[in-house]
């Protein structure tokens, strides 16, 4: 897909999903490129009268929010949401993700948990029929070592994530580390994600394979975007 037709299958789905959000609502947002295009919609939306407040799953989407004018609150505040807006790296038939290709997915995870709706915005280009991408694992500093044992002994090839424009390992919004495992493609990633978990250091995976019940995927392609979900 070329790129003005990517950001325009990003921006359809984006908005779809704003327009799905009710007046009045605590609302989760999510990180990255495509839910900038949510939260742009929102900002017209808040100036025609929508009430909302949002809880931002990092710093790049705090800071995104505040540009728009969308007010903003914590979870802590409001640990139970209407819905929360995300995006996504991969989504397979089942809607089991991928995400954390922005290093955010630890708080995404618990914002997604906290909302009685997840409603995930996709291009075209990330559903997959089976779940692939190497996976994102923020990971404790003190049990970096540890972690590479142990996801190799999955079968998993580790790789700590560097920075770009900064030396040595990206460091989350939480003060972690980042783990970047190849699998090759995930036929079960609901038990990926449960042997993972069960690993101590390993904070937060980015397989999301618990929420498919209470998800809807817009899937933006050109100027078109469908939704999809499992009822
Ligand atoms: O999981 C994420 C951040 O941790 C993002 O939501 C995911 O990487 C999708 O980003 P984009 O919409 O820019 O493709």
């Amino acid at each position: 897909m070329d790129s003005s037709l990517l950001a325009e299958s990003k921006r359809i789905a984006g908005y779809r999903a704003a327009d799905l959000v009710e007046d009045g609502t605590v609302i989760g947002l999510g990180t990255g490129s495509t839910v900038f295009f949510a939260m742009e919609r929102l900002a017209e939306r808040i100036a025609s009268g929508l009430s909302i407040v949002g809880v931002p799953t990092s710093y790049q989407a705090a800071i995104r929010a505040r540009e728009y004018g969308i007010p903003l609150t914590t979870l802590d505040e409001f640990p139970q949401l209407a819905l929360a807006i995300d995006g996504a790296d991969q989504v397979d038939p089942g809607l089991s993700l991928i995400k954390g290709r922005g290093a955010a997915h630890l708080r995404e995870k618990c914002v997604a948990d906290a909302a009685e709706e997840v409603v995930i915005v996709v291009d075209s280009t990330k559903t997959v029929d089976t779940l692939s991408a190497p996976v994102p694992i923020e990971v404790l500093p003190f049990a970096c070592g540890l972690a590479f044992r142990r996801l190799t002994e999955m079968g998993g090839v580790p790789v700590l994530r560097e920075g770009v424009k900064k030396d040595g390992p990206v460091v989350t919004d939480n003060g972690n580390f980042i783990i970047d495992c190849n699998f090759g493609a995930i036929p079960d990633p609901a038990s990926l994600e449960q042997q993972i978990a069960a690993v101590p250091g390993l904070l937060e995976c980015g397989l999301f394979t618990t929420f498919a019940e209470k998800m809807r995927v817009v899937v933006g392609e050109g100027r078109e975007c469908r939704i999809v979900s499992l009822h």
